[in-house]
C-alpha cells in the first residue's frame, strides 16, 4: 500500500505515510460534521414529541460541546495531518530529485532541457504541494466518508438513501470519464508552458547575439506567440476541466430535488414518517458539499498526473552505479576498441583504441566534429561508451561509481563555469575541505594571485553570475587554480580557443605547464603548435583514429596531421593587410 501510494504520487515513504495520515484525518473531519446533524435529528425527534424532558437537556448541553471540541481536536489533526506533512514533503520531493539528478548519465540531460528541469523542481513540485495539502486527502477524505455515511443511511432508509446518492456515482463517472480528455488538454498546456520557458531563457541567453544581428525584434514576435500559446491553452484546459466539473456538480444538485420528491411521495404514501425525511434532508444538504468540493479535488487530481508523470521520468531513470573502492594499478587511461552513439543514434566513435600514459600528455586533434570532446567525456565516465572498455590503470571504469571515479580527475573545460560567490569559493570548487592558504597557493600556481590582489575585496571578491565580472583569461586561470586545489592524477584539458591576449596566452601556458607535471594528461588540442610538446597525438576523424605516434613521427608520416600543421601555418600568415588586398581583387 505504503509503495503503491509512492509510486502513484511521486512520494517518499513517509510522504505516503502522512498521506494516509491526511486522509484518514479528512474522513474523520467529514464525519464529526455530522456529528451536529444527529444530535439535531434527536432535539427536533423530542420537539415533535412534546418538547424536551428536563433529564435530556444535559445530554443536548455536553452533546453541543462535544461535538465543538471534537470538531475542533479533528481539525487541528487534520491541519497538522496535511499541512505541515505536505511543507516537508514537498522539501524532501525537491532534495530527492536534486539528488537522483546528481546521479543521472549526462545522456538524460542531452533529451531534457534546464527549463524543464527547474519547471519540474519548482513549478512541478508547487502544484504537487497544493495537491497534497487539499486535493488528495480532500478527494479520498470525502470519497471514504461519503461512502460510510451511505452505508448508515442505508440502514435508516434504504429507499430515501437510493433518492440521495444515485447522483453521486454518475457524477463522479463523469469527471473519471472525461480524464483523457483533461489529461490531452494538460499535457498541451505544459508544452506551450516549456516552449516559452525555453524561449525566454534562449532570448535572455542569446540576448547579444540577437542585437548584434539585428534579429531582436523578429525574436520577441516568436517569443510573444509563444507567451499568447500558453495563455490560449490554460484557458482551454480550464474550460475543459470547468464542463465536466460543472456538469458534474449540477447533477449532484438534482440528489435534493429526487430526496425531496421521493420523501414526499413516501410521506403521502405513509410509509415514511416526517423526522425520517427530516433527516434526510439535513443529511444531503451536507452530505453533498464534500462531494462538490471532491469533484473539482478529483479533477485536480487528474491535472497533477500530467506533473507526477514529469517528476517520476526524472525518479525512475536508471543512475550510473558502481563500486566506491577504486582498484586501479597506476593512471594510465586506456581505450580499447570503443564505440559510442549520443541519444541521437547516431555513431559518433567507431572503434577508438589508444592509451594515455601516465607521466604523458596524449593530444587528441582531428577535424571538427571528429569525436575529440566526445572521447574526453567518455574518459570520465560522464557517458558510457557502447561498445568496448575503458580502463583507468586496467580498472574498467563502467564499474566504478561515477564520483569515486572523479575524484582521480581534474578537467578543465574551454567554457569555464564559475558561481555567484567569492573567489576563494569559486577556487575552493576544486576541494572542498581546502584552507584558505592552499586556495592561495593554488591561486598563485595558476596565475592568479595577482590580479586578484587587485580586484576590491580580493579573494572575497563577489565575481557576479557565472563571473561576468572576470575576462576570459582570468576565468580560464580560476579553472586551473581550481585543478591544481584537487590535484588529480588524470588531467582533461580542453585548450581554450577563445582568443586570448598574449599576455593571458602566456599565463595560462605556464600555469597549464605546471599543472601536468607527472600527470596523466589527455589535451584536446585546437592550436598544433601547442601539440609539439605532447609525447604522443591520437589524431581523430569520424569517429576513428586516423593517426597515433608522437609529433615528429607523424610530421614525417605527411598524413592527416601533417596536412592540419600546414593548414594552420597558413592560417597564421593570414593579416587584415591581406584580407583587405584580396577583397579588393
Ligand atoms: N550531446 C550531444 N548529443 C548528440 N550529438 C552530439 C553531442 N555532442 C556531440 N555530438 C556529435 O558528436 C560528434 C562528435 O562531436 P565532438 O564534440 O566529440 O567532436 P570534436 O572533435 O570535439 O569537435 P570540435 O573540434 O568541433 O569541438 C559530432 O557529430 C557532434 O554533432
Amino acid at each position: 500500500m505504503i509503495q503503491r501510494l509512492q509510486k502513484k504520487f511521486a512520494l517518499s515513504e513517509q510522504g505516503a505515510v502522512d498521506l494516509i495520515k491526511a486522509i484518514t484525518a479528512c474522513t474523520l473531519q467529514n464525519i464529526a460534521f455530522m456529528f451536529p446533524v444527529g444530535l439535531l435529528y434527536y432535539l427536533v425527534s423530542d420537539l415533535m414529541n412534546g418538547g424536551v424532558p428536563e433529564e435530556r437537556r444535559l445530554f443536548y448541553g455536553v452533546g453541543c460541546l462535544f461535538s465543538i471540541l471534537l470538531i475542533f481536536i479533528i481539525t487541528y489533526f487534520q491541519y497538522n495531518a496535511t499541512y505541515l506533512a505536505t511543507y516537508v514533503e514537498t522539501g524532501v520531493r525537491r532534495i530527492t530529485l536534486a539528488e537522483k539528478l546528481r546521479k543521472i548519465p549526462l545522456s538524460f540531460f542531452g533529451k531534457k532541457d534546464l527549463a524543464d528541469l527547474t519547471s519540474t523542481i519548482m513549478a512541478d513540485c508547487t502544484f504537487l504541494e497544493t495537491a497534497f495539502s487539499h486535493f488528495i486527502p480532500e478527494l479520498f477524505g470525502s470519497i471514504i466518508s461519503t461512502v460510510l455515511i451511505a452505508i448508515s443511511l442505508f440502514f435508516f432508509d434504504w429507499r430515501m438513501a437510493l433518492a440521495a446518492l444515485w447522483v453521486a456515482p454518475v457524477a463522479f463517472a463523469i469527471v473519471l470519464l472525461s480524464a483523457k480528455v483533461q489529461e490531452g488538454l494538460n499535457q498541451k498546456a505544459m508544452d506551450a508552458k516549456m516552449a516559452c520557458a525555453d524561449g525566454i531563457q534562449e532570448y535572455l541567453e542569446t540576448v547579444q547575439d540577437l542585437k548584434a544581428n539585428n534579429a531582436e525584434d523578429t525574436y520577441l514576435v516568436i517569443l510573444d506567440q509563444k507567451i499568447k500559446a500558453v495563455e490560449h491553452r490554460a484557458i482551454i484546459g480550464e474550460f475543459g476541466m470547468a464542463v465536466f466539473v460543472v456538469s458534474a456538480q449540477l447533477i449532484l444538485k438534482l440528489g435534493m430535488a429526487t430526496v425531496a420528491l421521493v420523501g414526499s411521495a413516501l410521506l403521502i404514501k405513509g410509509t415514511l414518517d416526517v423526522l425520517t425525511f427530516f433527516m434526510f434532508l439535513l443529511v444531503v444538504s451536507r452530505l453533498y458539499d464534500p462531494l462538490q468540493g471532491a469533484l473539482q479535488n478529483l479533477a485536480a487530481v487528474i491535472t497533477a498526473r500530467t506533473n507526477i508523470a514529469r517528476m517520476n521520468e526524472i525518479l525512475d531513470h536508471p543512475v550510473q552505479t558502481g563500486e566506491k573502492e577504486l582498484g586501479n594499478q597506476g593512471y594510465d587511461v586506456t581505450f580499447d576498441r570503443v564505440g559510442f552513439a549520443y541519444n541521437s543514434g547516431e555513431t559518433v566513435l567507431k572503434d577508438v583504441s589508444f592509451t594515455a600514459r601516465q607521466g604523458q600528455v596524449t593530444a587528441l586533434v582531428g577535424p571538427s566534429g571528429g569525436g575529440k570532446t566526445t572521447v574526453s567525456r567518455l574518459a570520465a565516465r560522464f557517458w558510457d561508451c557502447n561498445k568496448g572498455t575503458i580502463t583507468v590503470g586496467g580498472m574498467d571504469i563502467s564499474k566504478v561509481e561515477p564520483e569515486t571515479l572523479l575524484s582521480l580527475y581534474s578537467i578543465v573545460f574551454q567554457e569555464v563555469t564559475l558561481f555567484n560567490n567569492t573567489i576563494m569559493e569559486n577556487i575552493r570548487l576544486g576541494r572542498k575541505d581546502a584552507s584558505d592558504d592552499e586556495v592561495l597557493e593554488a591561486a598563485r600556481l595558476a596565475n592568479c594571485h595577482e590580479f586578484i590582489k587587485k580586484l576590491p575585496k580580493g579573494y572575497h571578491t563577489d565575481i557576479g553570475e557565472n563571473g561576468c565580472a572576470l575576462s576570459g583569461g582570468q576565468r580560464q586561470r580560476i579553472s586551473i587554480a581550481r585543478a591544481f586545489l584537487k590535484n588529480a592524477p588524470i588531467i582533461l584539458l580542453d585548450e581554450a580557443t577563445a582568443s586570448l591576449d598574449v599576455e593571458n596566452e602566456t599565463l595560462i601556458q605556464t600555469a597549464l605547464s605546471r599543472l601536468i607535471k607527472n600527470k596523466t594528461v589527455l589535451i584536446i588540442a585546437h592550436r598544433m603548435r601547442t601539440v609539439a610538446g605532447a609525447d604522443q597525438i591520437v589524431v581523430l576523424a569520424e569517429g576513428n583514429v586516423v593517426e597515433q605516434g608522437d609529433p615528429k613521427t607523424l610530421l614525417d608520416k605527411k598524413g592527416l596531421f601533417s596536412h592540419m600543421v600546414d593548414l594552420q601555418r597558413q592560417g597564421q600568415n593570414w593579416t587584415l593587410e591581406k584580407a583587405v588586398s584580396y577583397q579588393k581583387i
